[in-house]
């Protein structure tokens, strides 16, 4: 059955869909809001999904590429009571992980509302109610109304778009890296690309890989680790000291197992930070870069390392350094960022700034008057489930009291009526 019911809400002059929500909204239908949906379906609470896209996880089906894989062990990456299945490698591969997802939706009967775009979401003081307006593909406005507003959209729902002198004045081809597929059609071109996070350097290597010839900006420094130190996860290292250490000091055990594995990569232009990796990414956010055979590729020098970038022109970039380089292509692998100042009227829990919670993991998934936030951890998917599991149980457990109440009510009504007669 459905869990909405129409009204008509009279507060404007034209009839507009309203929907009551019996349950919480949940506003995108990436790994979060599944994660969340699941965890609420446990505990027997219906919810409504509402996701801009025409899929589910969006992010991975339209806006990676083709050879992306999990850059962490399976383990860290399952969804909260279905894990993946056994004959999964160490590293799933993209489809691998998007079969998954279907397949998780399906085992706890997630169905979002498509095409729905949420344009705004405010708490209604007078009655205690969200409301949640929607825009669908076909422009039809629909407002949600309910209790608890669950934001789901992600660390990475808009790309960032540099804005860099010249830009527009250069002739080539200029993609985000969320638009790349393949390196197949860059065959035999020259191509820039900007940014040297994990999307750099696999772009790169994805490029190189198909006989273009990239160049990869770092205009700052960068952390790259090796994906695996003797044959056990880099990662799941770093996870497991963490149990013992204090951070600073796993940093450190780190950096000399990278530099024992790694050997000197400052010479190719790769100057560390000075913070560790560990303590950048919990502070920042600045996840570092498992290395998955880039770096070999730049020390053969079939991939190039360039500094900043001055401005472009018609068919050239010119360099911090002076330095001029022909190019037929540019790749922006310059990062995400999130969307919810522009669409959340709220301002204690979100900050306007960088549309993150203002408090950070573990404390930052609940706000005031239903509000919850999902996957804004900076600890990937494995932040995601974390923050999914106290929501459900969160919700759950106001649910289920409230459940109670009415039965015990209606159980007196009905004993009252009965011994009435
Ligand atoms: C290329 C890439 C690879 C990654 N690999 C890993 C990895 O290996 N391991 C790991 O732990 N993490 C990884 N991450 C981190 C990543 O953040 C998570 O994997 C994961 O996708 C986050 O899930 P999410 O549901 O929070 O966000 P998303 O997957 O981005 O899902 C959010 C959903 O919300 C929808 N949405 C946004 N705005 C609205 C709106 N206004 N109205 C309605 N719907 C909306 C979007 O369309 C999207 O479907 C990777 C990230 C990227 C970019
Ligand atoms: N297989 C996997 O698991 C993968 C995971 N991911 C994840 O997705 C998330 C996003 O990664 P990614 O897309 O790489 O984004 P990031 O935010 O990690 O990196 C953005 C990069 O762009 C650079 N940049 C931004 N603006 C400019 C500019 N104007 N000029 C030059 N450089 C610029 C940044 O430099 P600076 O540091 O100086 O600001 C940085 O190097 C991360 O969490 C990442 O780990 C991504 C790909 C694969
Ligand atoms: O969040 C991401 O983008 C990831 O790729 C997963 C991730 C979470 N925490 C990390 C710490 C080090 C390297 C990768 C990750």
């Amino acid at each position: 059955m459905e869990n909405v019911f129409r009204l008509v809400d009279h507060e404007d002059y034209f009839s507009r869909r309203c929907i009551w929500v019996n349950g919480p909204v949940i506003v995108g239908a990436g790994p979060s809001g599944l994660a969340t949906a699941a965890c609420l379906r446990d505990q027997g609470v219906p919810f409504m999904v509402l996701e801009r896209a025409e899929c589910i996880a969006s992010l991975w089906q339209n806006r990676a590429y083709d050879r992306l894989k999990l850059h962490l062990p399976k383990q860290f990456c399952q969804l909260p009571n279905l894990p993946f299945p056994q004959h999964f490698p160490e590293y799933p591969s993209k489809r691998q992980f998007i079969d998954y997802l279907e397949s998780y939706a399906r085992h706890f009967d997630i169905n979002p509302r498509f095409n729905e775009c949420v344009q705004s979401a405010r708490y209604d003081e007078t009655s205690g109610l969200w409301r949640v307006k929607t825009l669908s593909a076909t422009r039809t406005e629909v407002e949600y109304i309910c209790r608890w507003l669950v934001v789901a959209t992600g660390e990475n729902a808009e790309c960032v778009m540099p804005d860099i002198d010249g830009l527009g004045d250069f002739k080539g081809e200029v993609i985000h890296a969320s638009e790349y597929k393949s390196g197949e059609s860059f065959r035999g071109k020259k191509v820039l690309v900007v940014g040297c996070g994990n999307s750099g350097m696999e772009l790169s290597l994805d490029l190189s890989n198909h006989n273009a010839s990239p160049s990869m900006v770092i205009r700052s420094s960068v952390h790259v680790l090796p994906r695996e130190i003797l044959g056990r996860s880099t990662f799941e290292l770093a996870v497991m000291m963490m149990r013992w250490l204090p951070l600073w000091l796993v940093d450190k055990i780190i950096l000399i197992l990278a530099w024992l594995v790694l050997g000197n990569i400052e010479k190719y232009g790769l100057k560390r930070p000075s913070t560790g990796p560990l303590e950048l990414k919990n502070r920042e956010g600045k996840t570092p870069v498992l290395d998955v055979g880039t770096l070999e590729k730049i020390r053969s020098g079939d991939i190039k390392v360039v500094p900043g970038i001055n401005k472009f022109g018609k068919n050239e970039v010119e360099l911090v350094n002076g330095e001029r380089l022909e190019i037929d292509a540019v790749v922006l692998a310059t990062g995400y960022r999130s969307n919810v100042p522009s669409w959340l009227q709220e301002n204690e829990f979100f900050s306007k700034k960088n549309g993150y919670p203002k408090r950070p993991f573990p404390h930052g998934w609940k706000g005031q008057a239903g509000l919850y936030a999902v996957g804004f951890t900076k600890r990937g998917l494995s932040g995601a489930s974390c923050d999914a599991l106290k929501i459900g149980e969160d919700i759950g457990n106001v649910w289920k009291q409230e459940t109670r109440q009415k039965k015990q009510r209606t159980t007196a009504c009905h004993r009252r009526c009965i011994s009435q007669f």
